[in-house]
């Protein structure tokens, strides 16, 4: 609901300004998510022109599965689904990765083939855990 929209009816001054103040933090952390998520493009920029100036393959799986790995276990301590974990870095690293071949020159003329989350085209990847391809799984929820 939108400030200027009118209160629907049956909610109270007191639930609406709580609604609003929740909304608040969420706003919050969107913008620290999108504020993380620059920094750690900058990073990943930078390996990409390292990697494309030393003729390194764009992906690396076995770090992809170091990182689930671990993102997995971090996203269990914190009562996350760590499905939903799992398909959130391989979304972000399918980026990655797309950025990497854009600076290596390397990506086909329709872009990369789109890459299922978890899924390599020209290597064997591992995949940990439920697949990332979360449709099947329950909601991004906490667990
Ligand atoms: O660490 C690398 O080699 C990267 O290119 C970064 C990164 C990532 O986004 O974390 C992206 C692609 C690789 O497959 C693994 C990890």
């Amino acid at each position: 609901m939108a400030a200027h929209e009118e209160l629907p009816a049956g909610a109270g001054q007191e639930a609406i300004d709580e609604l609003g103040s929740i909304r608040q933090s969420i706003d919050n952390i969107d913008a620290a998510l999108i504020h993380l998520l620059a920094e750690r493009f900058k990073f990943t920029q930078q390996v990409g022109r390292l990697k494309a100036t030393h003729g390194l393959p764009p992906a690396d799986p076995e770090r992809e599965l170091l990182q689930i790995q671990r993102l997995r276990g971090l996203a269990e301590e914190a009562r996350l689904d760590p499905a939903f974990a799992e398909k959130f870095l391989n979304f972000i690293i399918a980026e990655v990765i797309h950025h990497h071949e854009k600076i290596a020159g390397t990506e086909s003329a329709n872009g990369s083939a789109p890459r299922a989350a978890g899924a390599r085209t020209d290597v064997a990847r591992p995949v940990v855990g439920t697949s990332p391809d979360s449709s099947a799984t329950t909601s991004p929820a906490t667990s």
